[in-house]
């Protein structure tokens, strides 16, 4: 028994703490010495990842390692490497590392599934997010939109202040569960059991369950039996929602009822042309809402706080809309938010100071030397983007909000893969026309009713908070005038 154990110990000490160290020393990289089964997470506080970034970036420069938990990791802040890996060396660097364990239904998302597969899958998908799909989804929105607007007239006559968090997170939950779902709501009780079950699924995960969930998936499912299994309930609930939703979908298509063109109902018509399983269309419907809904709530409550807080911006901003929507005295629908050249600068500037994905990854098929830099197979690569976002020999004066930085003249100048918000390459961002076009919607309406500036609960510099996603640390309360 005990000759066992030490050999167990051996092997595992072999296994997750020499092999991983040699992988990482081999490359030639900085790196700071790991502790057995955690490598360096814990040598910082886990939810401040984002100042890590930046605090590696001082002391190494724009390529180090690191080990999470216990796989070496490569960090690369250089855009030339980024282009060489995102674009040129595609094939080489095509999967996602699977570094952390997710529930079984997640395995056959488009986060996860590797080269064909992958390619089957996201050329099936594209076709969701092309224009001509978002202009049918546009009346989604605006739904929304008109909810969000609701909260925004209660909190100016309550208290003439809104805190953001729980309408902008609302805003966008709502309009995932309409697209990807294809949920209409019977009940104000219905919605409130979904919304509850997608909160527990897809808000962030605490530290503590995020470890065990990386370690092992049998020890996250028990612990999490023992906590009353809201999680695996909320998944078998919102499963059967979507099976139902499919089912009178296909129902409606057999007897030639108009169906609701939504992102679901073109993932079930490439279902039923062989394209995908019922099981893989169920996966890439829970992905669409962890992918999107926390990242595009964050961003709305970030660029809210950004316009309230620089008030030329706003003002600028105001005029903008204020011009073209007395010109066309027409909806704030897709064409409508697509001509406001300056909101898009406002949102890029944005997703530089506050990227809410700001640890992309990628795995390594074979060893490959870039620029010198030798990549072995068995490591992932980590995209620092914060610490990107955050450089000053790309961003000038990193920390003020400017959103001229992304003028076409500006944009023109910038160091091409320095700006990495929604990835880059053919693994980009699938969501990023939806994502827009749901936070420019938003703050168009939101500005032609009310104008937004600071009070005296509001928190400048914002502190941030970066776990799965960079979120502001506490709530983001701004102060609300008619106009
Ligand atoms: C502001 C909001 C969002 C941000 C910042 C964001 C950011 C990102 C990033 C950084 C990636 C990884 C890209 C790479 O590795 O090169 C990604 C992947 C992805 N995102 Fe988003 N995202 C946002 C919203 C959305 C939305 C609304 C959806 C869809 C409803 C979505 C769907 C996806 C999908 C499907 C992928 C995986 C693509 C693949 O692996 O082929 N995202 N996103």
């Amino acid at each position: 028994m005990v000759v066992s154990l030490v050999y167990l110990l051996i092997y595992s000490l072999y296994k997750h703490y020499y092999l991983p160290y040699r992988v990482l020393q081999r490359t030639g990289l900085p790196f700071d010495r790991p502790t057995y089964l955690v490598g360096n997470k814990f040598d910082f506080d886990p939810s401040l990842l984002h100042e890590r970034q930046l605090e590696r970036q001082k002391k190494y420069g724009l390529v180090y390692g690191e080990f999470f938990f216990t796989v070496p990791t490569i960090f690369i802040a250089d855009p030339e490497i980024i282009k060489s890996i995102m674009v040129t060396h595609f094939s080489n660097f095509c999967n996602r590392f699977q570094a952390i364990n997710l529930p079984s239904l997640f395995e056959k998302s488009i986060l996860r599934i590797a080269d064909e597969p992958w390619k089957r899958i996201r050329t099936t998908m594209v076709g969701s997010f092309s224009v001509a799909k978002l202009k049918c989804m546009q009346n989604l929105i605006s739904d929304s939109c008109r909810i969000l607007m609701a909260r925004f007239e209660e909190s100016f006559y309550e208290s003439k202040k809104i805190a953001l968090i729980k309408p902008c997170e609302h805003f966008s939950m709502h309009i995932l569960l309409a697209v990807a779902f294809g949920i209409e709501f019977e009940s104000v009780k219905d919605e409130r059991k979904i919304t509850e079950a997608v909160n527990i699924l897809f808000s962030n995960t605490p530290v503590g369950l995020r470890v065990v969930m990386m370690l092992s998936m049998r020890a996250w499912e028990a612990l999490e039996r023992l906590m009353g299994g809201n999680f695996q309930s909320s998944i078998d609930y919102l499963e059967k929602i979507v099976m139902n939703v499919i089912k009178d979908r296909r129902n409606n298509i057999k007897l030639k009822k108009p169906c609701r063109q939504d992102i679901l109902q073109l993932l079930i018509e490439a279902g039923d042309k062989g394209k995908l399983t019922d099981e893989e269309i169920v996966a890439q419907v829970f992905f669409l809402m962890a992918g999107g809904y926390q990242t595009t709530a964050t961003t709305l409550m970030f660029a809210l706080y950004s316009i309230a807080t620089n008030s030329n911006v706003q003002e600028k901003l105001y005029d903008e809309i204020q011009a073209k929507y007395d010109n066309s005295n027409c909806q704030v629908d897709y064409n409508f938010v697509s001509e406001l050249p300056y909101l898009g600068m406002v949102i890029e500037e944005t997703t530089r100071m506050y990227p809410p994905v700001i640890f992309p990854d990628r795995g390594v098929k074979e060893d490959i030397v870039i620029n010198g830099l030798l990549i072995p197979k068995e490591v992932m690569i980590g995209f620092p983007t914060y610490a990107i976002h955050h450089n000053p020999d790309y961003w000038p004066n990193p920390e003020e909000f400017r959103p001229e930085r992304f003028s076409p003249e500006e944009k023109a100048k910038q160091i091409p893969f320095s700006y990495i918000t929604f990835g880059d390459g053919p693994r980009q961002c699938l969501g990023v026309r939806l994502a827009k076009l749901e936070i420019r919607m938003a703050i168009v309406n939101i500005l032609l009713k009310y104008e937004l500036f600071p009070v005296k609960e509001t928190e400048i510099p914002l502190k941030l908070k970066s776990l799965g996603t960079m979120i502001p640390a506490n709530e983001i309360v701004l102060g609300l005038k008619k106009r």
